[in-house]
């Protein structure tokens, strides 16, 4: 029997969703310290959220960060009690080395992923990152790098080896998610807006039937 799915449900800026994912048995949640963004959090919300209890297992709290200096990640840190980065910039492979080094926590670096010329930069990221997200990449003119509802075409993956372990993104919802892992063979995937209700705002019957639908997968 294959392990079951793993899923992160990422953007969460409330306790109603926090509980939500903690309940439907999510890995892991995302908080999303990037200010632009309708679904970002300050590093005290982060910890607010990550220190509620009660509502089944507690999932792997992940940062989420653009292109972030050092010493907004020291202020993330400090306040919230993060288990893994995810770099949504255009962090270089250099780069979220010096950042796994500094800070000693994993890191997944998210790559937007249009064309198999895009799957090429495993290889050199491959050695300084912990993860991959591999993501669509963001629509022209689009405000935010990440977390636009949009998906990319799963047959890249196809029969593709992935030289670390890896999280499907990129327009996932509880009626695709399910193909999508029979399309690219993902051990774990991540969600945003496909369990929101309005932008920014998750809804606690779509994180559950999310989180559903990828284990019944
Ligand atoms: O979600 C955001 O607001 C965000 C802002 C800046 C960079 C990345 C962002 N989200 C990245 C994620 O991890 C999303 O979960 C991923 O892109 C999938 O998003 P969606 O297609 O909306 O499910």
């Amino acid at each position: 029997m294959s392990a079951r799915v793993q899923v992160k449900i990422c953007g969460i800026n409330d306790g109603a969703a926090y509980d939500a994912a903690c309940r439907a048995g999510a890995d892991y949640v995302g908080f999303v310290f990037y200010p632009p963004s309708p679904r970002s959090v300050t590093p005290e919300q982060a910890a607010m959220l990550a220190g509620r209890t009660g509502a089944g297992r507690q999932p792997l709290n992940v940062g989420l960060l653009v292109d972030a200096a050092d010493a907004e990640i020291e202020a993330v840190l400090e306040a919230a009690p993060l288990g893994l980065l995810q770099l949504h910039g255009e962090e270089s492979p250099a780069r979220c080395a010096a950042i796994r080094d500094r800070f000693g926590l994993p890191v997944m670096k998210a790559l937007g992923i249009a064309s198999e010329a895009d799957l090429d930069l495993l290889h050199a990221y491959a050695p300084h990152v912990d993860r991959f997200l591999l993501d669509a990449k963001a629509p022209r003119g689009a405000s935010l790098p990440g977390g636009n509802a949009n998906a990319f075409d799963w047959s890249l993956l196809s029969g593709r080896s992935i030289p670390r372990p890896w999280m499907l993104a990129g327009g996932l919802n509880s009626v695709n998610v399910a193909s999508a892992i029979r399309a690219t063979g993902a051990t774990a995937v991540d969600v945003s807006s496909g369990v929101e209700r309005l932008r920014g705002v998750k809804d606690p019957v779509l994180i559950s039937s999310f989180v559903a639908a990828a284990h019944a997968a």
